[in-house]
């Protein structure tokens, strides 16, 4: 069994669900991210969603945007992005990392020759935003060979039959989108959330975790009470980007907003 499939199923088990933070490596700067996946990580992270940054991230709000031009600033390369990983190994054995990147710098490393660094390091699962599930046959296998769980997005126009070939290209969970639109968009509607996850349950036996738009404890307990678990990115990457100069009050920051979030979920299961 996979880190994230271990760490899921305990949860699932307790009734709990999964708190997913996502940073983008490289922000505010190189040498700060390991520390922050360890702030992560001691705030309650289940799993760490750690964004490989991009130039021309489509996908992303301005203010993950801004979170990619600033790690692109201080060079951040994919090669650096799976050393931090390793690094981050060799103190925290047990906290999932999925890798969040657009294909193009994959593409450019060579898919094996990223597979085989990843997986080396410790990375657990990889969400490749932009990649069609019909091309997934050729990327996911090389994933999975080296026991990384391929994680995709489905949004909510995507047809049952398209959730049926995402899932049967995934492992671990699949990343179900709550809104129309680009990370850090404003409010969701949360019964309409819980409609397609009940739905996206109906069709996969594969925990469904909720991303896009959670901002604070009372909204992740919500969707976390309709799903198995919240993906919260841009609110911290704005916290990030307000405290980049004080690394100490930044982990303090991320700190004060995520430990709501845990206790809210767990309050969710007594
Ligand atoms: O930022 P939000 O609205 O909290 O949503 C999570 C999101 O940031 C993270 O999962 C993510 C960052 N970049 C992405 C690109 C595509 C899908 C997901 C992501």
């Amino acid at each position: 069994m996979s880190r994230i499939a271990g760490v899921l199923n305990t949860l699932g088990e307790q009734g709990r669900k999964a708190l997913i933070p996502y940073i983008t490596a490289g922000d505010p700067h190189p040498d700060q991210t390991v520390d922050l996946m360890h702030t992560l990580a001691a705030a309650g992270a289940d799993i760490i969603e750690l964004g490989v940054p991009f130039s021309d991230p489509m996908a992303d709000g301005p203010v993950i945007q801004l979170a990619c031009e600033r790690a692109l600033k201080h060079g951040t390369s994919l090669r650096q992005v799976i050393a931090m990983v390793k690094a981050f190994r060799e103190k925290d054995a047990h906290t999932p990392v999925v890798l969040m990147g657009y294909l193009n710098p994959m593409e450019a490393m060579g898919f094996e020759a990223f597979a085989d660094a990843a997986a080396d390091a410790g990375v657990d699962g990889v969400l490749t935003v932009d990649l069609p599930p019909e091309e997934a046959d050729n990327v996911a296998p090389l994933f999975s060979e080296r026991q990384m769980d391929p994680i995709f997005l489905l949004a909510p126009t995507t047809t049952d039959q398209r959730i049926r070939a995402i899932s049967e290209h995934s492992s671990g969970y699949v990343y179900y989108v709550s809104i129309k639109g680009v990370t850090g968009s404003a409010s969701i509607d949360v019964e309409e959330v819980g409609r397609k996850v009940a739905n996206v349950h109906r069709i996969t036996a594969l925990p469904v975790g909720v991303g896009f738009g959670i901002r604070d404890a009372e909204t992740a307990a919500a969707v976390g009470k309709v799903s198995d678990g919240v993906i919260v990115g841009s609110v911290l990457v704005d916290t990030i980007a307000r405290h980049q100069s004080d690394p100490v009050r930044l982990q303090q920051a991320l700190t004060d907003l995520l430990s709501p979030m845990r206790e809210a979920l767990d309050g969710l299961a007594s």
